[in-house]
């Protein structure tokens, strides 16, 4: 059974298409990258995922149930989670956060759900940051909570809104870590959204989103020439160059505030990192 099947979806975020119809289907027990240029639709697509926005058009299926239905399966990881400024709020309690809706009678922890705050904690190394407030914490030290959270709820399916974004390489080097962990000894799904060529060649399936899904398959059948250069603009790609016997794709720099199209002409950084992948 696919973890995920949509057939048609079209998805509106508030009067705004942002998602026209498309289908796709997602493996289960795999890690799935959804890439695609600023606003052509990835956090849209999770949120459907998710159960948190639902198609005007079209059906998901989760599971082979109505996404409504596995709700309680779906960790959702948010690109930014925002508290109020001075909200005395620490590590701790926004990890235990992610065992709220599995808690005992009268919302009293139990010994398996301390034991999964604790699981994620250890395995985001953030346990020596517990105490601490959230505030008090650097962006990277944050995204690490918030997918700590997530990793917390225990569920089949993680579903993370760029988890890799704006971290260091110790901090993306955790996070890809207990992504491979969820897949390989937990027997999870983890669909996650990458403005990484790299992250998104390394997982087992990509989806490749420009207001709609463009390709979706293994890495070698949607990260192609053609169909990034439909992503991504036609003449956006530089001419392969071969290094050491390896075709290799410079993208050129994106604003990170712009739409596709917004391109700036010098062939240098792309998402923070190199830019550069092996073309398939
Ligand atoms: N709350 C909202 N109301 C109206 N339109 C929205 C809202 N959020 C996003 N959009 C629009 O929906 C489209 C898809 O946005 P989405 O956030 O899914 O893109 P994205 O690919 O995740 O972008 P990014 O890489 O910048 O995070 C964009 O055109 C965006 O402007």
């Amino acid at each position: 059974m696919s973890l995920v099947e949509a057939q048609n979806i079209v998805l509106y975020r508030g009067a705004h298409l942002a998602v026209g119809a498309s289908s796709f289907t997602i493996p289960r027990g795999k890690i799935t990258a959804v890439i695609g240029p600023n606003g052509s639709g990835k956090t849209t697509v999770l949120q459907a995922i998710a159960g948190i926005l639902s198609p005007s058009a079209g059906q998901i299926m989760v599971l082979g149930e109505p996404v409504k239905d596995v709700k309680h399966d779906i960790s959702f990881v948010m690109q930014s989670v925002v508290f109020p400024t001075g909200t005395p709020i620490t590590v701790k309690d926004v990890v235990s956060m992610g065992r709220y809706a599995q808690r005992g009678w009268f919302g009293m922890f139990r010994a398996q759900d301390r034991a999964a705050i604790n699981y994620a904690m250890q395995t985001m190394n953030i346990t020596d940051l517990k105490s601490r407030h959230l505030e008090e914490l650097s962006g990277g030290q944050r995204q690490r909570v918030y997918v700590a959270q997530g990793i917390a709820q225990g569920h089949e399916i993680l579903v993370l809104d760029e988890p890799m974004t704006g971290l260091d390489l110790k901090s993306r080097r955790i996070i890809d870590e207990v992504i491979h962990a969820e897949v390989e000894e937990h027997g999870h799904s983890v669909v996650l959204t990458t403005h990484d060529l790299d992250e998104a060649a390394a997982a087992d399936h990509v989806i490749l989103m420009d207001g709609k899904v463009v390709a979706s398959g293994s890495p070698e059948e949607v990260l192609t020439r053609v169909n990034l250069e439909q992503a991504y603009g036609l003449g956006s790609l530089h001419e392969p160059a071969d290094v050491n016997g390896t075709t290799v794709v410079e993208l050129p720099e994106c604003t990170t505030d712009g739409d596709a199209d917004d391109w700036d002409e010098q062939p240098a950084a792309y998402g923070g990192r190199s830019g550069r992948y092996d073309a398939f």
